[in-house]
């Protein structure tokens, strides 16, 4: 891995909040409003296959309906057999390619014999259920205490497509990581909750896109203009990056919205596209992504030698998949990547979880697993 510069980066100062979006509509507008129950029923189950998920940059690939409402054919082919009750085979051959992390809880942590967990967490879909209204997106307070517990036994972090202060509001643990705008955006905590976190936290900063902030303000101020006429379309200005939601937008105007989106980017050329649930993401040409995010901090723990450490990655979306490389590529026993997802969706992850409650199920189990062995250790001391 390059060594990454761990100088802190000065926190950028400044920088004007986001402008707000002065919408037309309610939001999330009401479900009458040219969405049909059965539209809203399609796209759950899209969503809940991964459909519309990241694909390649807008330079060589057009982001349309057809991407929006299906990453693949096969996706589309899978969303088919599924409403159709047939695609039992199909699921069964992926949980043996993914099985439960819970299933195989005893498994995972005998990989962490002799080394140091380090657990990273994902927020929207693993952390609070996926909601209409990226604003309401709140955690349950037991997940709270799920998080909080695990970050006292482990060093913890959030990695999150979100802003890093956005998405701190939400968890609010001041014990833990935080890496917004999809990793561009790491600092440490502002509480340490461990030994070794009060040892390594302090500094750790780490900005890699700064230089992009005002392009982004721009970009953002464009596409809220730009897609205004656009019922349930929603931009989210996270930070160094933006999110064009369309959720809440009637299928019929995704092409609408797909053009105008385009549109923007195209003299933006510094800007990439990428695709997540029912999002499209606008974020620098960098190369910096969640996994990249990942190795970052396992080095500024102290964790760059693979042998005594086991970094634990949970996500639900597809730009989780460069961290679930980047475990993949450390090889079997130096890195656990768990997909969140009911459904059978193309991934690195090793394991799988069917939801945010099973996420908790697991944090708890380590927690006690963790708990149980210390005094074990004890005893036999
Ligand atoms: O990396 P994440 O923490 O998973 O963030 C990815 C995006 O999450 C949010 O959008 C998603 O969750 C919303 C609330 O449940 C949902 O309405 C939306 O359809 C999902 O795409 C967040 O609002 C985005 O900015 C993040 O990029």
């Amino acid at each position: 891995m390059a060594k990454p510069s761990v100088a802190a980066v000065p926190e950028v100062v400044g920088v004007p909040a986001a402008a707000q979006a002065t919408t037309l509509f309610p939001y999330p507008p009401p479900r009458g409003a040219g969405i049909t129950a059965a539209v809203v029923r399609r796209k759950c189950l899209q969503v809940e296959l991964g459909a519309g998920a990241a694909g390649p940059l807008l330079g060589g690939a057009c982001w349309g309906v057809e991407s929006m409402r299906a990453s693949s054919p096969t996706h589309a082919k899978a969303a088919a057999a599924l409403a159709a009750g047939v695609d039992e085979e199909r699921r069964a051959a992926w949980t043996v390619r993914h099985p439960s992390a819970l299933g195989k809880f005893e498994q995972i942590v005998a990989a962490s014999e002799g080394k140091r967990i380090v657990m990273f967490l994902d927020y929207d879909g693993t952390l609070s259920p996926i909601v209409d209204d990226p604003d309401a997106a709140f955690m349950s307070e037991t997940m709270r205490m799920a998080v909080r517990s695990v970050a006292k036994h482990f060093p913890t972090a959030i990695v999150s497509g979100r802003c890093r202060d956005k998405v701190f509001e939400f968890v609010k643990l001041a014990e833990l990581y935080y890496a917004g705008s999809h990793g561009m955006d790491i600092r440490g905590p502002a509480k340490a909750s461990s030994r070794h976190a009060k040892a390594k936290a302090k500094g750790v900063l780490f900005q890699p896109a700064s230089e992009f902030l005002p392009m982004i303000e721009e970009v953002h101020d464009r596409l809220v203009e730009t897609t205004r006429c656009i019922p349930g379309a929603k931009v989210e200005n996270n930070k160094f990056c933006v999110s064009v939601h369309f959720r809440c937008v009637d299928e019929k105007m995704w092409g609408e919205l797909s053009e105008s989106v385009k549109g923007v980017l195209r003299e933006y050329p510094k800007l990439r596209l990428t695709q997540g649930r029912m999002v499209f993401e606008v974020r620098p040409t960098i190369k910096w992504d969640k996994g990249k995010a990942l190795e970052f901090l396992l080095e500024s723990l102290g964790f760059a030698d693979c042998s005594n450490v086991l970094p634990v990655y949970i996500g639900d979306d597809r730009t989780d998949e460069d961290a679930f490389k980047v475990l993949r590529r450390r090889g079997q026993g130096h890195g656990v990547g768990i997909l969140v997802s009911k459904h059978p969706k193309e991934t690195s992850a090793s394991y799988s979880l069917q939801e945010p409650a099973e996420v908790m199920e697991f944090l708890l189990r380590l927690v006690e697993w963790k708990q149980l062995s210390r005094a074990r250790l004890i005893r036999l001391q």
